[in-house]
């Protein structure tokens, strides 16, 4: 279900291998967009994979977490379904974040003339007295405990499992192991399926079959924060992320300066 930049499409791509998991390829983007809900749980379902007897079926679409009306409607769908949620450092998250946005906005309009440079991110963060900008969309995803109260207002704690996503890029066997007992999956990903890309600077995934890295769009390389501004944005932070542990009862440890 999210949180967006957090890991998501590295997380699937994980557990899909594992023999008993089968993913939906793209974001399907059901619960989040009308235009998809609308066309009715049919369509839905014809947007999955077919699976074997005892296989479990997932797919990511990351603004499921941020968009008001999705808690509900998958209730609505199946009340005991299992939810997983990756996580990251906020800051970092705000950052990754930013460095898409503006990797987007130069892919959609390539400069043929001079154009004004684009924002920096500490432009964006900071008002022009010093103050965090609380309305920049990367700055506001990141505070989790502000989307997870409603989904924690439908689902019980149980069926939500919290995933480290600064953990899974540094080790994911670890994470994935307590995702396969949440899911009730044998344990079947290990050590064997990865190897360390020095190139790419993350793990890669490795089956039967094949080698392979996530796309360069996963794994960009960050522009250099000024650390004052990223010192003043995890003091930021601190208070909600304090509330996030309370209502998840996991301290992250991310760090407060
Ligand atoms: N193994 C591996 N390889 C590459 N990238 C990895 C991996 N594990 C986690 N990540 C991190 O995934 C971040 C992208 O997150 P998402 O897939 O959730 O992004 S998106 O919201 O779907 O656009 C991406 O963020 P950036 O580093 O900012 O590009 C990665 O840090």
């Amino acid at each position: 279900m999210g949180v967006r930049k957090c890991g998501t499409r590295a997380l699937l791509e994980m557990l899909y291998l594992h023999p008993m998991v089968q993913k939906a390829s793209g974001e399907v983007h059901f619960f989040d967009r009308d235009e998809n809900y609308n066309k009715g749980l049919e369509w839905y379902k014809m947007q999955m994979p077919h699976s074997h007897y005892g296989q479990i079926t997932i797919e990511k679409s990351p603004s499921y977490f941020v968009t008001p009306e999705v808690p509900e409607r998958i209730r609505a769908m199946n009340a005991s379904v299992k939810l997983l949620l990756i996580v990251r450092e906020p800051v970092t998250r705000a950052i990754s974040d930013y460095t898409q946005l503006r990797a987007n906005a130069a892919t959609a309009s390539p400069a043929t003339f001079p154009t004004p440079a684009p924002k920096t991110f500490e432009q964006l963060v900071l008002h022009s007295n010093g103050s965090v900008n609380e309305g920049y969309r990367p700055l506001a995803i990141s505070v989790y405990h502000h989307y997870l109260h409603r989904w924690l207002e439908v689902f019980p704690r149980e069926q939500l499992l919290i995933v480290n996503g600064d953990q899974l890029i540094e080790d994911p066997v670890p994470q994935l192991k307590r995702i396969e007992k949440f899911l009730g999956l044998e344990s079947k990903i290990g050590s064997h399926n990865f190897y360390f890309n020095e190139t790419k600077g993350f793990y890669c995934l490795r089956n039967e079959t094949s080698n392979r890295c996530l796309r360069e769009t996963k794994g960009r390389k960050h522009p250099r924060v000024d650390p004052h501004v990223v010192s003043k944005l995890r003091k930021y932070f601190g208070e909600h992320n304090q509330k996030f542990y309370e209502l998840v009862g996991e301290d992250m440890g991310w760090p407060e300066d």
